[in-house]
C-alpha cells in the first residue's frame, strides 16, 4: 500500500509499504516504522536502527530532524498507527462486542460467543484466554493486542467467515489507543476494583481510562451493556445515556435484566431472572456467583446484537466455563466436585471461597500454595483467608521459580498453621481427592489455565485439570 494511502497525508515520495511495526527489531526493508515514546523505553531513540533495517517511512511525533525516508510527525502517533493499522488490514467482523471491567471480561466474551454459536452464527471471541474461533483456538500475548495484531486478527477472523467477533478492552490497551480504529457494534461493562495501580493514577484514572469505550470508541448510536449494580457501572449509565446511546442496565437490580433469584446447587445454580419484565427460570451449568454476572452481560449483548431473548436464555443453559476460571475438573464417584480457579491473590482467593460456599452443604478443601519472586507478603495473608473460609487446608508449591519452595511454603503456613503441607502438588490434589465426601468440594487455586510449573528457570508441563482427572481415575471415581 502506498505511503499516502495508509497515512491519508499526501505525500511528495509516496514509497510502497510493506508492513507497519512499531517496533525497530521487527522491521524488514520497506516499512513503515511507528516511532513510539512509551512506558519503558522511546521508540524515536530505535529510529536508526530501524532505518538500518531498511524502513521505507517513520511516522512519529511532531519536531523530528528531516530524514532520509518520509517522515511524517503527528501529534498523536499512537492513534496514527491504529488507523494505519486498520486501513492495512481493514477487514473485521460485521458485529464487534468490546468488552471492558476489571474481572469478568475473559468469562463474558466467551459466554457470548457460545451464545452466538448455539443461535447459528459464527462467532470468535479473543483476550488474556487467546484466540477461542470456529477455525480452533490460537494463544495471544495481551488481553488486547497491539493495534496491528489487533487488525490482523480481526481481518483474519473476517477472512474465516466469522459475523459476530468479541473482545476484551484492557485499561492499557484503551490507555495506549490499541483499538482506537476498530468499528465497535457494542460494548459492555462488568466492573471496576482497585487494579494496575502501578501504571494508573488511581482509581478516577483508571475509571476514565477505561470510561473511554464508551465515550470515545463505541459510536453513539451503538448500544451498550452495563452491569449497575457496581458504583462505576451506574456512572457510565448515566454518562451513556445523556449521550443518547441506548443502555441496557443488567444485575441484581437492573432494569432490562434483573436477577431475581439464585439457587445454588452442587456445580450450578437455577437463575431466575426477569428480562423486560418477562421472568425466566434457567439452569447455569456454571458454579459461583461471579458467573451470574457474566452471564446475564453476555445474554445483554447477545440481545443487542440480534438474537432473540428466548434463544439468548435457553443457550444460558448450556454455557460451559472458561478453563482456569472455577472449572470444573471432575467430581467423585460419590458427586463431590472438584474446581481449578487461578486465584492466586488474597481477594482472589477470598471471592473464590465465598463464591464456592453456596454451593457446598460438606466441607470446602482447598488446595494452594503461593509463586516464588513475587510479592511475599500475600503468602501469610492467602494462608488466614484459606484458615478462615476453608474447612480443610493443604498448602503445596505454585510456581517456586528462583526460591526455595519450603520456605514459601512455611511463609503462606504461618496464616493457616493446622494446614496439610505437601510440596509436590500433584500428591496434594491426590491428597484433596482422598479425603473428599459426598456433599463437600475441592478447590484446586493458583494456576488456573496455566499448563506448566515454573521451578527455577525450568517451565515442566502441569495442568491443575489434567493432574485432577488422572487422579480421579486412579481412585476409581470415572
Ligand atoms: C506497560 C505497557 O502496557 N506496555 C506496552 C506498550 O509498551 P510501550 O509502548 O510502553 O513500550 P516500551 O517498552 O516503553 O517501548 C517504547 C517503544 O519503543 C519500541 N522499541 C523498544 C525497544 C527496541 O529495541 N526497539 C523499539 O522499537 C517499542 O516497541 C515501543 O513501541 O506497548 C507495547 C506494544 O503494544 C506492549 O507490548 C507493551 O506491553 C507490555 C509488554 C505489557 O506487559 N503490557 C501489559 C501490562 C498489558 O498491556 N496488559 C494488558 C492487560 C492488563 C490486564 O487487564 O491484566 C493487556 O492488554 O494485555
Amino acid at each position: 500500500m502506498k505511503l499516502s494511502q495508509l497515512t491519508q497525508i499526501p505525500q511528495e515520495n509516496d514509497v510502497e509499504i510493506s508492513m507497519i511495526t512499531a517496533d525497530s527489531r521487527q522491521v524488514k526493508p520497506g516499512a513503515l516504522f511507528a516511532a513510539l515514546p512509551g512506558t519503558l523505553a522511546d521508540g524515536r531513540d530505535y529510529i536508526d536502527a530501524a532505518l538500518e533495517a531498511g524502513a521505507a517511512a517513520i511516522v512519529s511525533t511532531k519536531g523530528l530532524p528531516q530524514m532520509a525516508v518520509p517522515y511524517i510527525g503527528v501529534d498523536e502517533p499512537r492513534l496514527i498507527y491504529a488507523q494505519m493499522a486498520a486501513r492495512l488490514y481493514p477487514g473485521q467482523p460485521e458485529v464487534l462486542v468490546a468488552m471492558t471491567g476489571t474481572n469478568g471480561k475473559s468469562s463474558t466474551v466467551d459466554f457470548l460467543r457460545q451464545i452466538w454459536a448455539y443461535a447459528g452464527k459464527e462467532a470468535a471471541c479473543f483476550g488474556t484466554l487467546g484466540v477461542e474461533a470456529p477455525s480452533g483456538y490460537r494463544p495471544m500475548t495481551h488481553t488486547t493486542p497491539d493495534a496491528v495484531a489487533l487488525h490482523k486478527t480481526l481481518s483474519d477472523l473476517a477472512d474465516e467467515g466469522v459475523t459476530h467477533g468479541a473482545m476484551e478492552a484492557s485499561s492499557h490497551g484503551l490507555d495506549q489507543s490499541r483499538l482506537d480504529a476498530v468499528k465497535i457494534t457494542a460494548s459492555g461493562f462488568s466492573n471496576l476494583s482497585q487494579d494496575h495501580f502501578d501504571y494508573h493514577d488511581g482509581m478516577e484514572d483508571y475509571f476514565q481510562t477505561k470510561a473511554r469505550l464508551f465515550t470515545e470508541l463505541t459510536p453513539a448510536d451503538a448500544p451498550v451493556v452495563i452491569n449497575v449494580n457496581d458504583d462505576y457501572g451506574q456512572r457510565l449509565a448515566v454518562t451513556c445515556k445523556a449521550r443518547g446511546q441506548h443502555v441496557m442496565r443488567v444485575g441484581w437490580t437492573g432494569e432490562d435484566i434483573r436477577i431475581d433469584e439464585v439457587m445454588p446447587r452442587a456445580a450450578s445454580q437455577v437463575l431466575s431472572l426477569v428480562v423486560h419484565g418477562k421472568r425466566y427460570t434457567i439452569e447455569l451449568p456454571l458454579a459461583g456467583e461471579f458467573q451470574v454476572l457474566n452471564a446475564v452481560s453476555a445474554l445483554g449483548l447477545a440481545m443487542v446484537t440480534g438474537v432473540e431473548t428466548d434463544v439468548a436464555v435457553k443457550a444460558l443453559g448450556h454455557l460451559r466455563g472458561v478453563a482456569g476460571r472455577m472449572e470444573r475438573a471432575g467430581q467423585t464417584k460419590d458427586g463431590a466436585p472438584i474446581f481449578v480457579d487461578f486465584a492466586h491473590t488474597e481477594d482472589g482467593l477470598d471471592k473464590l471461597l465465598r463464591s464456592v460456599r453456596p454451593h457446598t452443604m460438606g466441607r470446602i478443601i482447598i488446595v494452594f500454595g503461593c509463586g516464588g519472586d513475587r510479592d511475599p507478603d500475600k503468602r501469610a495473608k492467602m494462608g488466614a483467608v484459606a484458615a478462615k473460609l476453608a474447612d480443610v487446608a493443604i498448602v503445596t508449591d505454585d510456581n517456586p521459580r528462583t526460591e526455595d519452595a519450603a520456605s514459601i511454603r512455611k511463609a503462606v503456613l504461618k496464616g493457616c498453621p493446622d494446614a496439610t503441607e505437601i510440596g509436590d502438588r500433584a500428591a496434594a490434589i491426590k491428597a484433596g481427592i482422598d479425603m473428599l465426601r459426598a456433599d463437600d468440594c475441592l478447590v484446586i487455586a493458583g494456576k488456573g489455565h496455566e499448563q506448566g510449573q515454573i521451578v527455577g528457570k525450568t517451565v515442566i508441563p502441569f495442568s491443575d485439570v489434567e493432574v485432577a482427572k488422572a487422579a480421579l481415575k486412579a481412585g476409581g471415581h470415572d
